[in-house]
């Protein structure tokens, strides 16, 4: 098919594009993501969302980064989206792992109050909070806290200092520039009583971009925990 931007794909073109990059859905979530997608896009004319507005970058960029994410998750883990933009990761999670209890955050809220509106019409299991993550972590837990797209690392590691004992583990989609941003990280001696590692490197579909999902845990952290 030749896709433009303006051509309105259909549940059945998303499950194709799908199955070309070896993702298997049941039918009820390709529909329930086709009309995500269709939500997203119809809200993206009236506010900055998503630059993802092809299908092939719907699902090379957005799916794929969510479902590696996926695959990480522990069955009914509690997951905190931090500066989820327009759903992603947190919304595709809440669409394809319904076991999961998935919150997202944004601190901008005209974004936030979107989000909000697209979970309310999907009627999507997940809690939207319209506020920093950082201010979410002073009134709720989690087990893991996963971002794409917001800071540096340097940054992320910053704001959440103070609130180590509000999660148990950080999930952070990366690009190539990952390796700069831990140098930094340790220039910076944020990484001193963290433990870092490469939890899952992958190929986005049709680039040679490579992306990383980083692990971050606080030790002192897990073993009071565990
Ligand atoms: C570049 S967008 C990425 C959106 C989405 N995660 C994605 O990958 O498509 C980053 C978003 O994070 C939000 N943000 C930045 N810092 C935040 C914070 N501390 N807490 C919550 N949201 C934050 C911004 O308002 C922005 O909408």
């Amino acid at each position: 098919m030749s896709e433009t931007e303006n051509t309105q794909p259909t549940p059945a073109d998303l499950a194709h594009a799908l199955c070309e990059v070896g993702i298997e859905l049941p039918d009820d979530r390709i529909g329930l993501l086709d009309r995500y997608r269709s939500v997203l896009w119809r809200w993206n004319e009236q506010i900055n969302l998503t630059r993802h507005t092809t299908l092939e970058k719907f699902v090379n960029r957005d799916v794929v980064d969510s479902l590696e994410l996926a695959k990480l998750l522990p069955e009914r883990k509690r997951i905190l989206d931090i500066g989820t933009g327009g759903g992603v990761p947190g919304l595709i999670l809440a669409i394809c792992r319904p076991d999961l209890k998935v919150s997202v955050c944004e601190s901008m809220q005209k974004k936030a109050k979107v989000v909000e509106a697209i979970v309310s019409e999907l009627h999507l299991p997940a809690t939207v909070y319209g506020c920093r993550a950082e201010e979410v972590l002073q009134l709720q837990t989690f087990d893991t806290l996963v971002a794409r797209g917001v800071a540096s690392l340097s940054k992320i590691l910053r704001w959440f200092e103070p609130h180590w004992s509000a999660f148990d583990q950080l999930l952070l989609i990366k690009g190539r520039k990952w390796v700069l941003e831990r140098g930094e990280a340790r220039h910076n001696g944020l990484l001193k009583k963290l433990e870092l590692r490469k939890a899952a490197t992958y190929l986005t579909p049709a680039s040679e971009a490579e992306s990383v999902i980083l692990s971050i845990t606080s030790p002192k952290t897990t073993s009071r925990r565990g």
